[in-house]
């Protein structure tokens, strides 16, 4: 007949989903009785995640009944994260994560991946739970990025596990896809990609989440900002004039779609001499300042171009993890922590509830049912505002 201590040894071989240790090394087992062929079984979980209890009660009553025992099994879990207001009113669905961080630019190549990359890092450095969600669906390079790439992605029950790398944990569609596969994706299916991004990963308990946007201001931004609560955006840009034209489009979407703007930071700024490592103005330094002050927002940081950045792009070694004396690596610090900080300000009900779609799953806007929806909701928005939303965010 097994007893305790049988039952312990089996159990040290019942891995905490998504990790390497055991339930019994991560100390979660708080008590074991037995009688006769019955036991039962007292776990202190970390996570609120019904996949992980879902997980752990399947493992472990195959593994009692093996045994020749009957197990009742009974949780002790954190208590679930309270849902921002938004996610009653408006939609949230990855409400384990406290706050989300937008990284977008108004056009491709200006380093947005690089910036997110570091940043989240820097952040993981200070002492926050990091996840990245690589949403640039059409460039997937995070996984480069974060020297993850061709690594298998880990699947507990139905949903996929994020890597981890540097603290941080990451996913991305680059990990989901064949490697070089071309992506010519239209909007719906855009749409149902960032949700599944959000919804069927087992993203653990987060503070801070950093999602790389495609460049531009598309269907993506759009379907992420009604999906989830966006309480930061983060504009990177280079300083040339062209790129500041872009910008403005990208900080004018993070006002329609209501997401406060954390900040700009000046990617490829000066230039960095590789044998004296001073600094030049070459591209127009610090040309953000001025569209700062116009959003009322900050510059978070001016990168310079600096070879050690790209490389640690391409090596998978982020330059503020592996060279953190460097001026970059310590600007990024300094992003990252005025990044914190405004996070802290932020109010934790972000109402995203303007920018849902009015027209439910299956009606069509055009049809007479859909007409009918759409003239109530603008009836409704009318009398709570006094006259038109006025956002042109594109709800209506
Ligand atoms: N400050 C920098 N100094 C030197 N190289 C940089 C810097 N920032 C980015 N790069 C390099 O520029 C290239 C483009 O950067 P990145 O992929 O981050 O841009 P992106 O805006 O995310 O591009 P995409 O639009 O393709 O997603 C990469 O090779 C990266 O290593």
């Amino acid at each position: 007949m097994a007893n305790v201590e049988n039952i312990k040894k089996e159990l040290e071989n019942i891995k905490y989903p998504g990790f390497a240790k055991s339930i019994i090394d991560f100390g979660f087992v708080k008590d074991i009785q037995v009688d006769g062929t019955n036991c039962s079984i007292l776990l202190d979980i970390t996570s609120t995640a019904p996949e992980v209890e879902a997980q752990l009660r399947k493992e472990i009553t195959a593994c009692m009944n093996a045994l020749g025992l009957n197990v009742s099994l009974n949780f002790n879990k954190p208590q679930e994260i309270k849902q921002a207001s938004n996610s009653v009113s408006g939609k949230n669905i990855a409400p384990q994560i406290k706050k989300i961080v937008m990284v977008s630019s108004g056009k491709g190549g200006v380093g947005k991946s690089t910036t997110t990359v570091n940043l989240a890092v820097a952040s993981a450095m200070q002492g926050k739970r990091v996840g990245i969600l690589d949403a640039d669906i059409y460039g997937p390079n995070i996984p480069r990025m974060m020297g993850l790439n061709g690594k298998e992605v880990e699947v507990v029950g139905d949903k996929a596990k994020p890597l981890n790398a540097y603290g941080v944990d990451v996913m991305s569609m680059g990990m989901l896809m064949e490697e070089g596969q071309a992506l010519i994706w239209r909007g719906a299916m855009i749409m149902k990609a960032i949700q599944q991004l959000l919804r069927d990963i087992l993203w653990e308990e987060l503070d801070i989440l950093f999602i790389d946007m495609p460049p531009g201001t598309g269907d993506a931004q759009l379907t992420l900002a009604q999906s989830v609560p966006v309480s930061a955006g983060i504009n990177v840009t280079t300083p040339q004039h062209v790129a500041l034209d872009d910008s403005r489009r990208s900080l004018d979407m993070f006002k329609k779609l209501h997401i406060p703007v954390a900040g700009i930071v000046e990617n490829m700024s000066g230039f960095i001499c590789p044998s004296c490592n001073t600094e030049s103005d070459i591209f127009g330094m610090g040309t953000c300042e001025a569209l700062a002050v116009q959003y009322n927002t900050q510059v978070l940081g001016n990168l310079p171009i600096e070879p050690a950045i790209r490389e640690g792009g391409d090596s998978g070694k982020p330059i503020v993890y592996f060279n953190p004396e460097s001026i970059s690596a310590k600007r990024y610090m300094i992003a990252a922590d005025k990044l914190i900080q405004f996070l802290a300000s932020v109010d934790d009900n972000i109402d995203n509830s303007a920018i849902q779609p009015i027209m439910p799953a299956g009606v069509s806007a055009c049809s007479t049912e859909g007409q009918k929806i759409k003239a109530e909701h603008e009836a409704n928005q009318k009398a709570k505002s006094g006259g038109s939303c006025g956002t042109g965010c594109g709800c209506h």
